[in-house]
């Protein structure tokens, strides 16, 4: 007899920057109040999930050495969420393949965790609604509610309440992988070390930022780029100053920590400096590689199987 395989249902989730990212204090439940501008960008993961008799995880592609393939991995707690849900078992083998760099603040395994959801739902014929995907994706960390939503948007709470904003035309980045990650939860409590101290300055609101993206300028956004965790995470990796410096002398608008780093993103005048800028940046140095993209992008989606493979 015949076996027949079926079809693994394939979702493609972008990476994030923080284009503001204001921390409060820390509250009582060990998360910090965050004011933040999430922008989606063109380097992404794809999540494929497949029947199978048990649950299982397995990892490829940038960094994937470092990634647990156990129930560590946020993909296999959040096939556990969907699974519990549906009240059925969790039998299915996810297969990730990683191009965001694996703790680089760039919300990579957030990113997995929320096309899992949205791949899972698809293959059970769930129909979840948006809420309801909402809430389970806010259940399983601070930013996988915005990998689900992407494009441009406002964050508050940890991260997980979510609103859309305007953003007119493309913006273009070029990111600096550094050669190791840092821990989100030590960066945080770097900044409240700092703080403690009295310093850093803490970062105000938003409102000129979203101006400067309704009108798609990006040399107006430049100055406006704005990011608390960046003095912890200079302060835990110091030579993320040089980086920071390069990316400024090789022409880039502005260049920014991405979230609690180490990644460092630069904003380019167009696509065009942009790849002049990564071109400049990888030839001297200060990072493990480089990479070119644009945003705003939407957040994880179906792939198209018919076309894409
Ligand atoms: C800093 C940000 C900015 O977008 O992203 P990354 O740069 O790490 O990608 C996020 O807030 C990270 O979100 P995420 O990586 O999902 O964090 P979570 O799993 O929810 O939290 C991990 C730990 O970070 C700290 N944490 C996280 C979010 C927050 N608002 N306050 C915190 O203090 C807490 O110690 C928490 O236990
Ligand atoms: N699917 C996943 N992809 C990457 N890292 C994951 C994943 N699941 C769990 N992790 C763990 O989460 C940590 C933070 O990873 P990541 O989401 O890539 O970075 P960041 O929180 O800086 O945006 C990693 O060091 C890794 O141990």
């Amino acid at each position: 007899m015949l076996s027949v395989v079926p079809d693994p249902v394939v979702v493609t989730v972008p990476a994030k920057v923080n284009l503001h990212l204001a921390v409060g204090d820390l509250r009582d439940d060990g998360y910090h109040e965050l004011s933040t501008v999430f922008q989606a960008l063109s380097l992404s993961d794809e999540v494929s999930v497949v029947p199978a008799d048990t649950l299982t995880v397995q990892v490829q592609g940038e960094g994937a050495q470092f990634v647990p393939t156990d129930n560590r991995n946020l993909v296999w707690r959040a096939a556990e969420a969907v699974a519990d849900r549906a009240g059925r078992e969790p039998a299915v083998k996810i297969s990730v393949r990683k191009g965001i760099p694996v703790a680089g603040g760039m919300a990579g395994g957030s990113a997995d965790a929320a096309a899992t959801l949205l791949a899972l739902d698809h293959l059970w014929g769930l129909e979840l609604d948006r809420a309801t995907l909402h809430e389970l994706a806010a259940d399983l960390g601070s930013d996988v509610p915005f990998a689900l939503h992407g494009g441009t948007a406002v964050g508050s709470g940890r991260g997980e309440h979510l609103l859309p904003v305007l953003a007119r035309d493309t913006f273009h980045w070029v990111l600096a992988l550094a050669k190791g990650g840092l821990s989100t939860p030590k960066v945080f409590a770097e900044l409240d070390r700092l703080r403690a101290e009295g310093r850093p300055p803490r970062a105000g609101t938003p409102d000129a930022l979203m101006q400067a993206l309704a009108a798609g300028d990006a040399a107006t956004l430049a100055p406006l780029l704005v990011n608390d965790l960046q003095p912890a995470a200079l302060s835990l990796m110091p030579e993320l100053r040089r980086t920071l410096r390069a990316g400024e002398a090789a022409g880039a608008l502005a260049g920014i920590v991405s979230g609690s780093g180490p990644t460092c993103a630069f904003l380019c005048a167009d696509e065009q400096s942009a790849i002049q800028v990564g071109a400049e940046l990888a030839g001297v140095g200060v990072c493990r590689t480089v990479r070119v993209a644009a945003g705003p992008v939407p957040g994880a989606r179906l792939a198209d199987i018919e076309e894409g493979r």
